[in-house]
């Protein structure tokens, strides 16, 4: 008998893994499961795969990996795992008599003991790829609401640990360091800075200057929430101060790191909408006047808070030096003064754009980006986006595409931020220091040449 051209001359085993930086661990367990039969089949994950199901940090692309385990010699058969569920597919394609898989994975597939034999193989000890790839202790500065999301998608991102904060109030990092497992709590940045590798700054808008040039200055990577800064000047200082150092400074912008932008901004590179002339782009949350987004004395407003994720689209799909002017109106807030609804428009050379940011005002938070031949729709909330389409004239002409998106969309720049450092990489090609720079001076020109229409 033979199944996909392959003899069968005993049991047919198969063992499924990513196989990252092959080590002694998987030689010895694909020794181990090759003994349970004569016919061994590895099932390598894809690399989309691993980033569906969140395993954001692995090194080696797929290629690297499969001749990892090819060079094993303990493989007759190599084949890709590339969607969820595909376990019981493959038992039945490649008459499969036993599953056999580390025993870190104990229980976990009892369920396909309907299918063949499951094994749990014994684990080396001592040896794995997290090992290898080493954890880069992450420290946190400020433990507001972002931080608290953060943490939880941290948990996802492979070679990393949460290990220390830092906060204004020492009740607040005490509260929050033992809500989320974080083993020190540090009075002063210094401390902090003096424990860990990297930071991830997470206090208000005002403090991240100061913050990340303390960070560089003591020479560790810094990932800080956007907006990174208000000036062209201050990030021009900051990213040459990073490369003085030698260390990694991304700005926090997460729509730039999600697999769905991603896409979406390729497909809009594409040409497949011709010549992009217009781009208009929403995001709109409403907040309450009693909090830190409406306190001009932290430099609150819609355009702070918000404006960020427009720029983003804008810089990224009309180019970072292509901008020619920058202009904004705003409707006010009548006892604090902070922009409540901001409306940005920005010319190029053949193209316009606007985008829209609301505190205090609520609207669909969609993103149009219009070409000479057809269009990309984004739903709303697009700076999150899963899911977009491509429409034509001929209306019955759409195309849709949709990614994955887990959790709340932070792991992706968290993983982008340990990739860079682990590959020795200071830019990000999902923003470029001249794209941060790009976004910075348009808050600048913004900020500094506004004009209130009206108060509510
Ligand atoms: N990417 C995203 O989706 C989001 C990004 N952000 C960005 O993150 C930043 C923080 O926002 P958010 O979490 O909403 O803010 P919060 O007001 O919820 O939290 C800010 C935290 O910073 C601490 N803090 C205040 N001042 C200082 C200081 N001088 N030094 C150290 N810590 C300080 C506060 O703690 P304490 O009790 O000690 O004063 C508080 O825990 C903003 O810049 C915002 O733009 C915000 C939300 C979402
Ligand atoms: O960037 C943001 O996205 C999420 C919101 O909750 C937050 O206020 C804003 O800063």
């Amino acid at each position: 008998m033979a199944t996909n051209g392959l003899p069968i001359t005993g049991k047919r085993c198969i063992t499924y893994g990513t196989f990252d930086l092959f080590h002694e661990g998987h030689q010895k367990l694909l020794q181990r499961a090759r003994e349970l039969g004569s016919h061994l089949i590895v099932a390598i994950t894809s690399d989309s795969f691993d980033a569906a199901r969140g395993k954001l940090n692995v090194r080696q692309p797929l290629m690297e990996r499969i001749e990892g385990v090819q060079n094993s010699g303990l493989a007759d058969q190599i084949i890709i795992e590339e969607y969820q569920g595909q376990k019981v597919h493959d038992i039945s394609k490649y008459k499969i008599d036993i599953f056999a898989i580390g025993s870190d994975w104990t229980g976990s597939f009892d369920y396909l003991a309907n299918h063949c034999e499951v094994v749990y193989l014994e684990r080396t000890a001592g040896v794995s790829s997290t090992q290898l790839r080493g954890e880069l202790r992450l420290g946190i500065v400020g433990c507001g609401r972002i931080a608290q999301r953060f943490v939880q998608e941290a948990k996802f991102v492979s070679g990393v640990r949460v290990e220390a904060v830092y906060s204004r109030l020492l009740s607040s990092a005490t509260e929050f360091a033992s809500r989320s497992g974080i083993l020190h709590i540090f009075e002063s940045i210094e401390e902090l800075l003096d424990t860990v590798d990297a930071v991830y700054i997470a206090s208000p808008h005002l403090t991240h200057v100061p913050h990340v040039t303390a960070a560089l200055m003591s020479g560790k990577h810094v990932l800080c929430e956007k907006p990174l800064c208000f000036t062209r000047q201050e990030a021009e200082t900051l990213y040459k101060l990073a490369s003085e150092q030698g260390v990694v400074l991304l700005e926090a912008i997460k729509t730039a790191f999600l697999p769905g932008f991603r896409q979406m901004v390729a497909v809009a590179q594409s040409g497949d909408i011709g010549k992009i002339c217009s781009i208009s782009a929403t995001c709109t949350m409403l907040r309450s006047p009693t909090g830190r987004e409406y306190d001009a004395e932290q430099a609150g407003g819609s355009i702070t808070e918000l404006a960020s994720y427009p720029l983003l689209a804008i810089v990224k799909l009309l180019g970072h030096g292509a901008i020619d002017s920058v202009s904004s109106k705003s409707i006010r807030h009548s006892e604090t003064g902070i922009d409540i609804l901001s409306r940005i428009d920005i010319l190029t050379d053949g193209a316009m754009a606007t985008g829209t940011v609301a505190l205090g005002a609520k609207a669909e938070g969609d993103l149009v980006i219009a070409g000479t031949k057809g269009y990309i729709y984004v739903p709303a909330p697009w700076w999150i986006m899963t899911s977009f389409q491509l429409r034509f004239e001929d209306a019955t002409k759409y195309r849709n595409f949709s990614t994955l998106m887990e959790g709340d969309g932070l792991r992706y720049e968290l993983a982008e931020f340990i990739k860079m450092i682990s590959e020795g990489r200071s830019e990000s090609s999902d923003l470029t220091t001249k794209e941060s720079c790009a976004i910075a001076w348009c808050i600048e020109r913004v900020r500094s040449e506004c004009q209130t229409i009206g108060v509510q």
